[in-house]
């Protein structure tokens, strides 16, 4: 049986790492790029089984054979590579000649570079060269091979620990490793148009890939496949893409097939690497904690890359979580045709997030989308905990419906609990400039252990704070934020002494300081503020006004209306009683009202549900006093409001011959009392307007207003009648809605 393969040109490929030659950007190539369909007959492999094209048959019908065929997966990939350091050190402890060759290799490519620092550091070129030599190391990465460009991967998600130039540079091998496909139309042919980058990671051989399809699915590829693209549409670290027909289905998939020997590279220099950090850890005393273990950490999650199974399962979990809103995509699965080296999964029609004039050509708007990636990515980060820690341009493409397709699950990552509550609980703590809180928060956030003291921290947030906040929070660029924050993290932890160190060793302070700093900030945390800052960064190109903040802000307000959990719910009454509450809640409500979650009968639910609990006492006092001032506020103000149309010569009989006004109070505490009801009605207004809201809801007031405790807190008005009117205003806008809302606005 004879199956198309379709040619993209085939261009000089080689295998990685070793005799690795980069596709090189010329015309014959992109020409050869463009070529028509070729015919090909695969690798001869035993014909199907019954039992085979029974199972493809049924494949995806519903879920229980969906499950059954993902367990057939995983057992396909049941001796998929995990990392065992001890297993590793055995093998390569017998190898000397190929330990050193490739130690040389190291050493000289990322030797050659510590010395070209260096000298920039005696000329005094240290800053101007920065762009250069980042761009110099990520080369060096790239020719060093996948755990290298997977190295160059993690190091540009962490702002807190690369200068920016830097990240720009390392961002880069995650776009190389995407960066080919442009165009394709009809699948039958599959027209593919290359561009080749100097820069980009090599391919390996095809018929290499092929091979691997067949091995790890155990069928012929023209049993699964009517055509497939004769050259990968793109490289990646850790295997190539090409693009086929299914031949059950007629579906168009997407086919990753991973680098052969992958794992024998990716261990070798894992050993090395490991054997520089028992170095560290015995020989450097500056770095205090376990550099061994670092590594490993990082070892286990690039091997865990390596299953391709366990990324189809991760892009299943996220697809179950996040793709319920409809502008959402995510690929599914074809368990059948996914093993440990290949996934196979729907072909996503798509433009990638930083080709921004292709995106308009198709009549999308980039911020839309950006937009739906902010909302995603808080749900993300803060719902649910589990992200997609890899969400650079290239794994991020718009669809010509409009939707936000996510690609690459290979690597995940979870917020715990106690963080993501930590987190938005900070930005309230910065919204109410509270310091004192904000360096606290950094326990809860696992930045520092229960007994560092923070309170050295809390003069270096004031004074980055309080410069950075004279605009409101909305107002802040991300980035700015994250550096001034980054910056106050990097200088905590140095004290006089260690500041000294790291001058001394200013070439490769980056260096330390990367190492000291991936202590203090858990991973997670860096790839949350990444992936902001990622879609930031796309948005800000669109348009140079755009702030991702004021871009959230509805969220962490629908959150903190509305959840009911007891830290949100106490960072809302936080928020709320702290000065300035009542325009804190106009806000939280104005931003809320455009998250499209929102629903104004869950909004401020739990504070109220906590005024009936027994341990709502504090909230209780606080929530009568509030209730006598704005109960003043409106009787004063209709006071104000009536003397106004009395004629001026009852004026002076009813009000005693004061001509000055209805009641003795300076003009500035007019105005306070004016303001607080105009807001009031405001509120009143915006709850009212909301679909959904129901003012039962403020029950739980007018109970607290009742009880006889609440008398003893009157205000200005004669104790206890104030208490009395405010419950009698809110009985009658809880009897009759409308009359209520007529008389109170
Ligand atoms: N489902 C898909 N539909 C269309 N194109 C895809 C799909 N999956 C992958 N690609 C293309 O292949 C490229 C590489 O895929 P992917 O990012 O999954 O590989 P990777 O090995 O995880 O890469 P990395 O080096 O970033 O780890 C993507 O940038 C995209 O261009």
């Amino acid at each position: 049986m004879t199956m198309s393969i379709v040619s993209a040109g085939v261009c000089s490929l080689a295998s990685w790492p070793r005799g690795a030659v980069s596709i090189s950007r010329s015309k014959n190539c992109k020409a050869r790029a463009r070529a028509a369909l070729v015919e090909a007959r695969p690798r001869a492999v035993p014909a199907l089984r019954d039992r085979d094209v029974q199972k493809v048959k049924v494949l995806g019908s519903d879920r229980t054979d969906d499950l059954q065929a993902e367990a057939r997966a995983m057992a396909r990939a049941a001796n998929a590579s995990v990392y065992n350091p001890e297993i590793i050190a055995g093998k390569y402890s017998s190898r000397p000649f190929q330990v050193l060759g490739r130690t040389l290799e190291i050493l000289i490519a990322l030797g050659s570079f510590g010395l070209k620092l260096f000298l920039d550091q005696r000329s005094g070129a240290l800053d101007q060269n920065k762009r250069k030599r980042a761009a110099e190391l990520r080369r060096i990465f790239t020719r060093l091979g996948p755990s290298f460009v997977k190295l160059g991967q993690g190091l540009s998600t962490r702002p807190d620990l690369c200068p920016p130039e830097y990240l720009d540079e390392l961002s880069e091998l995650q776009m190389n490793a995407s960066s080919y496909v442009v165009a394709q139309a009809k699948m039958t042919e599959i027209p593919i148009v290359i561009i080749i980058d100097q820069d980009a990671l090599p391919t390996f051989p095809d018929a290499q890939a092929f091979s691997c399809i067949e091995t790890e699915l155990g069928l012929p590829l023209d049993s699964i496949f009517s055509s497939i693209s004769s050259s990968p549409i793109a490289a990646a670290s850790l295997g190539q893409v090409y693009k086929a027909q299914l031949k059950y289905s007629a579906q168009i998939v997407a086919v990753k097939v991973q680098r052969p020997g992958i794992e024998e590279t990716i261990g070798l220099d894992f050993y090395l690497v490991r054997g520089l950090g028992f170095l560290i850890n015995e020989y450097v005393d500056i770095i205090t904690s376990d550099v061994v273990a670092l590594i490993d950490e990082f070892a286990r999650r690039v091997y865990q890359e390596l299953n391709y199974v366990q990324e189809g399962q991760n892009a299943r979990r996220f697809k179950k979580l996040y793709a319920d809103k409809e502008d959402v995509l995510v690929p599914d699965i074809f368990w059948d045709y996914t093993s440990g080296k290949v996934l196979t999964m729907d072909w996503v029609d798509g433009v990638k997030l930083n080709e921004q004039d292709a995106i308009e050509r198709q009549g999308l708007k980039v911020l839309d989308l950006v937009n739906t990636g902010i909302q995603c990515s808080l749900r993300q980060l803060l719902e649910y905990g589990y992200f997609h820690a890899d969400p650079h341009p290239g794994n991020l493409l718009a669809t010509p419906e409009g939707k936000l397709a996510f690609i690459d699950f290979g690597m995940m990552s979870e917020t715990p609990e106690e963080a993501r509550f930590a987190i938005i609980g900070h930005v309230v703590h910065m919204v109410n400039r509270d310091y004192e809180a904000m360096a606290r928060d950094y326990y809860a956030l696992d930045f520092l252990s229960p007994d560092v003291d923070v309170s050295p921290i809390v003069p270096a947030l004031r004074n980055f704070f309080d410069d950075a906040l004279n605009s409101t929070v909305s107002e802040l660029n991300f980035k700015t934020l994250v550096d001034g924050l980054g910056a106050v993290l990097y200088q905590y932890p140095f004290n006089g002494e260690f500041k000294f160190t790291c001058d001394f060793y200013a070439p490769f302070s980056c260096m330390s300081v990367w190492l000291v700093n991936l202590f203090a900030v858990p991973a997670y945390y860096a790839l949350i503020l990444r992936s902001l800052t990622v879609l930031e960064g796309l948005a800000l190109y669109a348009d140079p006004n755009f702030k991702v903040l004021a871009a959230s802000y509805p969220y962490f307000a629908k959150r903190l209306l509305t959840d009911p959990n007891p830290y949100l719910r106490d960072a809302l009454i936080e928020l709320l009683f702290k000065d300035g509450r009542w325009n804190r809640l106009e806000n939280l409500l104005l931003q809320g009202r455009k998250d499209r979650d929102f629903s104004a009968k869950d909004a401020l639910q739990p504070v109220l549900k906590l005024l009936l609990d027994p341990e709502g006492e504090e909230l209780k006092i606080l929530v009568i006093k509030e209730s006598v001032r704005v109960t003043e506020a409106v009787v004063l103000g209709t006071v104000v409001d009536t003397y106004k149309y009395i004629p001026d010569f009852m004026r002076s009989l009813i009000f005693n011959g004061n001509a000055r006004g209805p009641l003795v109070m300076s003009d500035t505490e007019l105005e306070i009392i004016l303001q607080l009801r105009e807001q009031v009605f405001r509120i009143w207004g915006l709850l009212q307007s909301s679909e959904n809201f129901d003012p039962a809801l403020l029950q739980p007031v007018l109970q607290v207003l009742q009880q006889p405790e609440a008398r003893s807190l009157g205000g200005r008005v004669i104790g206890g009648i104030t208490q009395r009117l405010a419950a009698r205003l809110l009985q009658q806008v809880l009897r009759n809605p409308a009359i209520g809302s007529a008389s109170i606005s």
